[in-house]
């Protein structure tokens, strides 16, 4: 099913449109406060827009644009399930009476319910959980119930919000296996603040900030050559904003120039972003003279044990050293350092 929505919620400084074609997984990336839940809440019948227009498959969830019939579902009708980070089972039902209670309510005979449920159990891996009670499970096994029950009503879309932000990192792996089988042809929304969930799960992606769609696009291209410093920063890249002067040199606003191999449609004067991975970045000791295609002189911010290499940031540039590399620099927060990269590992692009 098709879902196409555009709204305004004035007091949220929210507006936005996101379409998400039949079969199809989005996610939807955003700094806190970005109009992540509004969005899903808009969808679910959970908020009354401003204005705005939402369809799924041929019918009209809600409209509210001047000059048309208002039209506004209740939640129930909307054949939309929300998945939240909290399983929120009903506690003195069972299991698999808890999977079975959304299609008993909408009209399944006891039979068909029980029946559906039992087969969604199945479907993510839960078959052995149908006689327990919701308290007698650990939060990965309450999850995978939270998914039964979601698709046992067949809902046309399915949202989840951040549906393994509460779990135990040891269990989100399996859950994520698990989604992405569910998910597999399923028109659906997922609102998450990992980027693995976007590269496994989602195959696009819509980042919104401050209530605005500042981004979107199929999952690789958009956090390979990331618009904004938001998602860089999930994409782990450096992000270095500009305007482009010709070929792949681009000019920052202090008037340094960096020069990047790879660049395709740059227009001299456009707006242009060069994206560099910080495991490129070389950091060298300022007195130490050599020709680097780009370097950068900024001063040491922070300084981040990282596994077996240390992320060194300095404003605007982030590089990753070998601890044995930031000890013989001294690179501590203040100290000034020189960054490099070469343009082969570069990527400049239009924004
Ligand atoms: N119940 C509410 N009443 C009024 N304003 C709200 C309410 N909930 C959220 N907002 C505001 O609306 C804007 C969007 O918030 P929203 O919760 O949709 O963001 P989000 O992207 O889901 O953030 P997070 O990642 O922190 O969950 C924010 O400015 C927020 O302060």
């Amino acid at each position: 099913m098709t879902f196409g929505l555009k709204a305004a919620v004035g007091a949220r400084g929210f507006e936005a449109e996101i379409t998400v074609a039949d079969g199809e997984t989005v996610a939807i990336l955003g700094p806190n406060g970005a109009g992540k839940s509004t969005l899903l809440n808009l969808t679910a019948g959970l908020l009354s827009p401003d204005r705005g227009r939402a369809t799924l498959g041929g019918r009209v969830l809600f409209d509210t644009e001047p000059g048309r019939r208002r039209v506004a579902l209740p939640a129930w009708k909307r054949g939309v399930s929300m998945l939240a980070q909290d399983a929120l089972l009903f506690p003195h039902l069972s299991v698999r009476e808890n999977v079975a209670f959304g299609p008993r309510s909408t009209g399944s005979s006891r039979a068909d319910a029980r029946n559906r449920a039992v087969a969604w159990l199945e479907r993510v891996d839960a078959s052995e959980l149908a006689e327990r009670r919701p308290a007698e499970l650990s939060g990965g096994q309450a999850q995978r119930v939270a998914v039964a029950r979601a698709l046992a009503t067949e809902p046309e879309l399915l949202l989840l919000d951040e549906p393994m932000a509460a779990l135990d990192v040891s269990v989100a792996p399996a859950i994520r296996r698990m989604l992405r089988e569910v998910l597999r042809d399923r028109t659906a929304i997922i609102v998450t603040h990992d980027v693995l969930d976007a590269y496994t799960l989602a195959d696009r992606v819509v980042v919104l900030e401050a209530g605005r769609v500042v981004d979107a696009g199929p999952t690789r291209a958009v956090l390979d050559r990331p618009a904004t410093p938001f998602a860089a920063g999930l994409a782990g890249l450096n992000l270095l904003m500009g305007t482009a002067v010709s070929g792949g040199t681009i000019e920052l606003d202090d008037g340094q120039r960096l020069v990047a191999r790879s660049a395709q449609g740059l227009e001299p004067g456009a707006a242009a972003a060069l994206a560099v991975r910080p495991s490129a970045v070389r950091v060298l000791a300022p007195t130490i003279p050599g020709r680097h295609d780009n370097t950068i002189t900024a001063t040491v911010s922070d300084v981040e044990p990282r596994g077996d290499v240390v992320r060194i940031r300095a404003g605007r540039i982030a590089a990753d050293v070998t601890p044995a590399e930031a000890a013989d620099l001294d690179l501590q927060p203040g100290a000034v350092a020189r960054f490099a990269f070469s343009a082969e590992d570069a990527v400049a692009y239009p924004v």
